[in-house]
């Protein structure tokens, strides 16, 4: 119908993105980190993240805090000078250190989504699927193909709501 608006629905209220600190050495991973954002907004699907402004995960924050979602972003204080070097969006909370910035990132999420990033990405993205393996949560996780994401981005979060394939976790 016309001047109606499509809002597609979401099983996850929350997601946590883990992404770089840097931008990374393709624009497609800049692309996709913002097109990311845009398509969590557009499911009406609230943004956990580790709290920085730097790198994609400033980008992906800043796309859902301007679409109108909520953004919590999850960071140590010992962190703040080195990941907080511009404007953060929405809610920051300080923790102790990384232990309980992890917890509190997974606590706070329904699903998990990793975009590319370094090393910390990675080992975000493990202990995750190893909390998985372990029985400590039961929340899917998943990683949209490197090459091409920006393109893919939209079909992979629509995949994460229907497919057990999407689950690294359970593969
Ligand atoms: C220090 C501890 C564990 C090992 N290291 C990390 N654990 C969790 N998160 C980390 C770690 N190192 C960096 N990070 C964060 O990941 C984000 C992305 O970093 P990338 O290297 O650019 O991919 C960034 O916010 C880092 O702070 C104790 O448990």
């Amino acid at each position: 119908m016309e001047g109606k608006i499509e809002i597609k629905q979401s099983k996850f209220r929350r997601i946590c993105v883990f992404c770089g600190s840097s931008q990374g050495k393709k624009p497609s991973y800049q692309e996709a980190a913002t097109e990311l954002g845009k398509e969590l907004v557009s499911r009406n699907i609230d943004l956990v993240y580790g709290g920085g402004s730097i790198g994609l995960m400033g980008l992906v924050s800043q796309a859902v805090h301007s679409g109108g979602r909520h953004v919590i972003g999850v960071i140590p204080k010992t962190l703040m000078p080195r990941e907080i070097t511009g404007e953060t969006v929405g809610e920051v909370k300080a923790v102790a250190d990384m232990h309980q910035r992890k917890a509190e990132m997974a606590r706070h999420s329904d699903a998990f989504i990793a975009l590319p990033g370094g090393y910390g990405t990675l080992e975000e993205l493990l202990e995750v699927i190893t909390w998985a393996q372990l029985g400590i949560h039961d929340k899917p996780d998943y990683i949209p193909a490197h090459e091409g994401v920006a393109s893919k981005t939209c079909w992979e979060v629509e995949q994460l709501e229907y497919s057990q394939q999407c689950d690294v976790a359970r593969r």
